[in-house]
């Protein structure tokens, strides 16, 4: 079956290679925002705003009380000392969600709750524990043998927020904090970007539905199940389709089928060299365009990238970790751009080397790693394991990826090299 290969002029092995900065950027620069849609708040969680929400009151919009216990006027209580007590007159109680029948006047005090709108007239509340009641049956009254200061354990209005401030800007990704606030402001239905539907695809002949039992020569298709997670992560809605063989047209037929019906479509296997690997024709001799088809990265070299009528199609390495870190590298991004996020790219920290890396490699490289903090509070970095495009054990185990530039010679111990995290910590 096998045919013989003019590698020296056949363009499958003569592709043009470019970085991965700017293989990112020819993705990114052709993605943009999708459609929006109005969600009730409940369901905002990990969604993008569509647009920029402001606070329209201050925040506290009334004057609170921090504390349990009464509102006086700091005035009242300027010559108090443990020898000489100064009496008020507790007038009645503001409990949470009630507010006081008339403003407080010279020589008066209110009990008072946390979070209660304090009275009029009143500048300070004092904490419960420094106070003693006293009085008769009818006369509540407060004795107190200290001075007070004006502003003491309130609340002002618009401490906190001021009214116009903002409060989540378009294209943030909404979380805890960023409910709470559409909450606060009365946000019962959010803008959102809608989340991106994205087909996913296996190509290869030698895959097995999960549920089948193993062949020789054949392995499950694991690499959907790893991808749908990928989107999900990302905010997209994934869409496992069958897997298909390694077979052009029928590959072809369904991937122009999905470019029809989801947003971006994301394959993987069949984007090198090899006599099966379709991918390669089926980019270079389509109705789209051709964004790529070489990154200088490792594992994932052969990554490619088309567009049609402006939805990407992502063709991705069958390797396991190839194709996870081609999807951390490209698809992620991009698919957070179409939800309208702000800051897309993956997030580099740096980190000091725990071990020499000895592999050399005109590519950068993305090594599954773990990163940690040193006694000294510095991070630090080492391999998660296996370091091969095949591996999909260290993607479990791996909380970033180390970006190993090209390099010619060992990388001794402690070298300070970026890393991307990949996700929350476990
Ligand atoms: N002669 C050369 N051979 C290879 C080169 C090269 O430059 N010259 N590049 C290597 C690199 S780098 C990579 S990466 C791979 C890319 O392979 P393909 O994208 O063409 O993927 P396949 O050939 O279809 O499969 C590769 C590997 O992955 C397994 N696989 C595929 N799909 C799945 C799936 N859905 N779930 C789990 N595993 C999957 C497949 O069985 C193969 O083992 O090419 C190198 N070769
Ligand atoms: O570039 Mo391949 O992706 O080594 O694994
Ligand atoms: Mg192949």
């Amino acid at each position: 079956m096998t045919k013989p290969n003019n590698y020296a002029t056949d363009p499958k092995f003569n592709r043009t290679i470019i970085s991965v900065q700017e293989a990112q950027s020819r993705v990114m620069s052709r993605m943009k925002a999708g459609g929006v849609e109005f969600i009730p708040l409940e369901e905002a969680y990990g969604r993008h705003a569509a647009a920029t929400v402001r606070s329209d009151v201050p925040v506290p919009h009334f004057c609170r009380s921090m504390m349990d216990g009464y509102a006086v006027r700091a005035a009242d209580l300027a010559s108090a000392g443990l020898e000489k007590p100064v009496r008020l007159r507790v007038t009645e109680e503001v409990a949470c969600g009630t507010v006081a029948s008339r403003s407080l006047r010279p020589g008066e005090a209110v009990r008072i709750m946390t979070g209660a709108q304090v009275p009029e007239g009143a500048d300070a509340v004092i904490k419960l524990e420094e106070t003693t009641e006293c009085g008769s049956a009818g006369k509540r009254e407060l004795e107190l043998r200290q001075p007070v200061t004006e502003g003491d354990n309130l609340l002002p209005v618009g401490v906190e927020i001021e009214q116009g401030e903002l409060m989540v800007g378009s294209g943030r990704r909404i979380g805890a904090g960023e409910m709470a606030l559409l909450a606060m402001f009365g946000c019962a239905t959010v803008q959102v970007h809608r989340r991106p539907r994205v087909a996913i695809l296996s190509t290869g002949h030698e895959l097995l539905d999960v549920s089948a039992p193993l062949e020789p020569g054949k392995i499950r298709n694991s690499n959907s199940f790893m991808l749908a997670a990928q989107v999900r992560e990302a905010g997209g809605i994934p869409h496992l389709l069958p897997h298909v063989p390694d077979e052009l047209e029928r590959a072809k037929s369904v991937i122009m089928e999905a470019m029809k019906e989801f947003d971006a479509v994301v394959t993987t296997g069949g984007v090198s060299v090899g006599d099966y690997d379709v991918m390669y024709d089926l980019t270079n001799n389509w109705s789209g365009e051709l964004l790529f088809n070489k990154v200088a990265m490792r594992p994932g070299s052969p990554t490619t990238v088309g567009l049609l009528h402006g939805k990407p199609l992502f063709a991705l390495s069958g390797n396991p970790s190839a194709c996870y870190v081609g999807f951390e590298m490209f698809v992620r991004p991009a698919l957070l751009r179409m939800q309208g996020a702000h800051e897309p790219n993956p997030h580099r920290m740096t980190a000091a080397l725990m071990e020499p890396f000895a592999k050399q490699d005109r590519f950068e490289r993305f090594v599954r790693g773990n990163y940690a903090t040193d006694e000294n509070g510095n991070l630090t970095v080492r391999l998660a394991g296996i370091d091969m495009s095949n591996a999909t054990i260290t993607i479990r185990d791996a909380d970033c990826l180390i970006c190993i530039p090209p390099t010619n010679g060992v990388m001794p111990a402690g070298t300070r090299v970026d890393i991307i995290p990949l996700r929350l910590r476990r």
